[in-house]
């Protein structure tokens, strides 16, 4: 029997912060039925495919029916007939029926849904996990996790001006052990903080977001729990999301918080001595989508950790071709939201490993119970996955799911970068 897709529906749901999101179902000719639903970031890129979302409704966070329309009136026309197992081409039909470079007719959110609901759909058809049919048989890595335990920026109310204070588990022996690792870091942290009568409440990924003096407080504060919890900086790494994309303006960098304002030259000399006093090994958006130049000179000095393109390269195979081609960073950070489909999402991964480049695949801010970056990280052999604090459902959703596939792959998993 030939298999078609038989249905495609798409309807409004809420991701984590309570915002509305797109989810999209499809329908297989031989009953099989498969969802996706997309996520949503706060500190987005400047270049990201459009969410699409409807300007003229009062909803908080604004709806998403012009894009659920779109799944169902246009998406859902032109695909429904078609093999679900041809996702390239599937992809491909999306994006010309768009017809936009990024895909602000019909909305990324809209194509992206219905993007990993086929693939789904697929995979569940012929009985395989999903890692399997994105991956094939070689498809056994299990990621390192880049663990958000504490949060400033745009991500929380509190007076800290980076985003993302992280920790790797890079001494652990397996996903399990590393999870387990991060996870006591975790709880530690949260009872020096308390000890100290600062607050726990978390941010939008679940990291802390107490107030404290800055950057150097807070990365006190998680040398403190990695020793507390009985770990050291030999098997557990630092990594910052610095978001500096958000500080921006004019060629200057305003921290809002702090209220101060740097140069460039300047921030390369902040980060430089944050790597040289702590034990960090990756740094993302150390520097602004709009600052090329200085991303070059950042790659040139720092280049023996991992600097990460998040905002610079939006997931984008033209931009990360042309940070390789001028040496900006040395690794990707792969949201899918940020493209729209899976093929392009593959394509920047594709890329990225064949220059070198080190990939890190992530959730946003803004997530849902949907763990298909889960089985993304395993499928690419990636080693890295960015999924946020242990303490939120929508992030531990891809750790469980994590956790599950490591079962199944019981002897033949490897874990960490390489
Ligand atoms: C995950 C992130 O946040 P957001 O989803 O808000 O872009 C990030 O900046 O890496
Ligand atoms: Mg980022």
């Amino acid at each position: 029997m030939c298999m078609l897709i038989e249905e495609i529906k798409g309807r409004q749901v809420l991701d984590s912060r309570g915002n509305p999101t797109v989810e999209a179902t499809v329908t297989l000719s031989d009953g099989t039925v498969q969802s996706a639903i997309v996520p949503s970031g706060a500190s987005t890129g400047a270049f990201e495919a459009v969410e699409l979302r409807d300007n003229d409704d009062v909803y908080f966070g604004k709806s998403v029916y012009k894009a659920v329309k779109n799944i169902n009136e246009i998406l859902a026309h032109h695909l429904v007939g078609t093999s679900p197992y041809q996702q390239r081409l599937i992809d491909r039909m999306m994006c010309d029926l768009d017809g936009t470079e990024n895909k602000k007719n019909l909305g990324a959110n809209a194509i992206l849904a219905v993007s990993i609901a086929v693939a789904k759909a697929s995979a569940s058809s012929l009985n395989l996990p999903l890692y399997r049919y994105l991956g094939g048989f070689n498809a056994h890595r299990l990621p390192c996790p880049m663990m958000n335990i504490l949060n400033g920026g745009a991500h929380s109310d509190n007076n800290v001006d980076i985003q993302e204070f992280m920790i790797m588990p890079v001494g652990a022996d397996s996903f399990r052990d590393g999870l387990r690792q991060c996870t006591e870091i975790y709880h530690t942290l949260k009872t020096l903080l308390k000890k100290d009568k600062l607050s726990t409440a978390v941010g939008d990924e679940g990291g802390f977001a107490p107030n404290l003096s800055g950057d150097e407080e807070a990365l006190e504060y998680i040398l403190k729990a990695i020793e507390e919890a009985g770990y050291n900086t030999e098997n557990t790494k630092l990594a910052l999301d610095i978001a500096s994309s958000e500080w921006y303006a004019e060629g200057m960098y305003n921290l809002p918080k702090r209220k101060i304002s740097m140069t460039t030259e300047n921030m390369i000399e902040y980060l430089d001595n944050l790597t040289e006093k702590y034990p960090i090994i990756s740094i993302e958006d150390g520097l602004s989508e709009f600052d090329w130049s200085g991303w070059e000179e950042l790659t040139g000095k720092l280049s023996h950790i991992q600097l990460v393109g998040d905002d610079l390269f939006v997931t984008n195979v033209n931009k990360l071709y042309n940070g390789i081609k001028v040496g900006a960073g040395n690794s990707i950070l792969v949201k899918m939201n940020q493209i729209g489909t899976l093929t392009e999402t593959f394509d920047a991964i594709e890329l990225a490993h064949k220059a070198g480049y080190t990939t890190v695949i992530s959730h946003r801010s803004g997530e849902s119970e949907d763990t298909t970056i889960a089985d993304i990280a395993v499928a690419c052999n990636s080693g890295q996955i960015k999924t946020g604090a242990p303490c939120r459902s929508e992030r531990t959703a891809k750790y469980n799911r994590l956790s599950r596939i490591e079962e199944e792959l019981t002897g033949v998993s490897t874990y960490g970068i390489e």
